[in-house]
């Protein structure tokens, strides 16, 4: 056995139920993909519930098939069920998915392990880092759950929620380092809109999806200040590479970088206006305060709470990153977005080869 898949449980000895720990838009649309998946394949449904913190959202969810906070136009498969009590959820399932805001998962894992099958496998969505400890989600579970690496994936890439739920085809990349967990996870997921690619590149796939939040802030203000085209490529693709370094100086992989979870959910991200990272940086680049962009959003915009953690970490690991940093500022307050075009790609003038 490898070191990286030690401490993997046999996938026979895993239960079917699959359980999405948050109901908001992506952890509703998963549980739809989950759903849709077994359906194409021609397996019995397996019991999916999804975990809502708040009861009408649970109940519409069971009863009307419907989460009309979150995903209002979308018809959700009758085998959904939700609930709020987190020990029934967790109680016997396969796999445990994390669909809560960043800074709010630390909180929930004391009472998902005290219910957690030997077997079951902890799959992340979120793309935030915890504020603090500048924690990736797959430390945060081997802490609090005490969770071998081989039983933790992470599923990250070009995935607007909504359009997922409306069916529109799209590929992911499923993380883990175990690749049999990877595969068990990338065979419940696949369907008729979904396409996982597996990895075994878990920082690289986590750092990916947290980093391009808070570029996508970034193009977002260059929206709100009404520059064009070229500002915001310039702003991606040198996002881009600092995401590298930051993921290269942790472990991951530069081609990592270049697949679905770097490129690709950059490049959705940063061009969507379903994003609420950079529909929260266009508000701040129209003269909105952080209050006022945060209050208008009402979802998670995780590049505006993890940026800290993000430039915190760079700096521990003696990384430059002057776009998070600029993110940084412009969010503490301390700097104001009227001179950011200047400060955003104000490196001394260098070779691009050297990243
Ligand atoms: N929406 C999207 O298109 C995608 C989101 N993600 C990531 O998935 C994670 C979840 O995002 P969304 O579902 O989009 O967020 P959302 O804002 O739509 O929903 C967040 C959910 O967490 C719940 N929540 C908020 N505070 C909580 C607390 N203190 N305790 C328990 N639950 C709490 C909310 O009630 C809601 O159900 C984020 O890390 C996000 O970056 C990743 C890929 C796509
Ligand atoms: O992660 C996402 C797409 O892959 C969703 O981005 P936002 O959180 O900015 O909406």
């Amino acid at each position: 056995m490898s070191a990286g898949t030690a401490g993997a449980a046999s996938p026979a000895a895993r239960p079917e139920k699959l359980v999405v720990v948050g109901a908001g838009s992506w952890g509703t649309t998963f549980a739809k993909v989950l759903a849709d998946s077994a359906r194409e394949r021609g397996v019995p449904a397996p019991e999916i519930v999804v975990w809502a913190r708040r009861p009408e959202i649970a109940e519409s969810i069971t009863r009307d098939h419907r989460n009309e906070d979150y995903l209002p136009e979308i018809e959700l498969p009758r085998c959904l069920t939700a609930t709020t009590d987190l020990a029934a959820a967790v109680t016997g399932a396969g796999l445990v998915v994390l669909a809560i805001p960043a800074q709010e998962v630390r909180g929930h894992l004391p009472a998902i392990r005290a219910h957690l099958d030997p077997a079951a496998v902890v799959l992340s969505l979120v793309k935030g880092l915890e504020r603090g400890t500048d924690a990736r989600m797959s430390e945060l579970c081997a802490e609090e759950l005490d969770l071998p690496a081989a039983r933790f994936a992470v599923v990250s890439g070009p995935n607007l929620a909504l359009e997922i739920a409306r069916g529109e085809p799209t590929a992911t990349v499923v993380a883990s380092t175990d690749p049999a967990a990877a595969e068990w996870i990338a065979t419940r997921t696949a369907g008729p809109y979904f396409r996982p690619y597996t990895n075994t590149d878990v920082t690289g796939v986590e750092i990916c999806g947290v980093v391009k939040n808070v570029i996508a802030l970034a193009v977002g203000i260059c929206d709100g200040l009404g520059f064009g085209d070229n500002s915001k490529a310039s702003v991606i693709t040198r996002g881009l590479a600092e995401t590298t370094r930051l993921a290269e100086s942790l472990g991951g992989q530069a081609g990592t970088l270049a697949g679905l979870a770097g490129l690709g959910d950059l490049v959705a991200t940063c061009a969507s206006p379903l994003s609420r990272n950079r529909t929260a940086g266009r508000y701040l680049g129209q003269g909105l305060s952080v209050a006022e962009a945060t209050a208008r959003l009402k979802q998670t915009a995780e590049g505006m709470k993890s940026v800290s953690a993000v430039v915190d970490l760079a700096r521990r690991h003696g990384v430059e990153m002057p776009i998070s940093e600029a993110m940084n500022a412009v969010i503490a307050g301390t700097l104001d977005v009227d001179t950011l075009s200047g400060l955003l790609l104000s490196r001394d003038l260098k070779s691009e080869g050297r990243t």
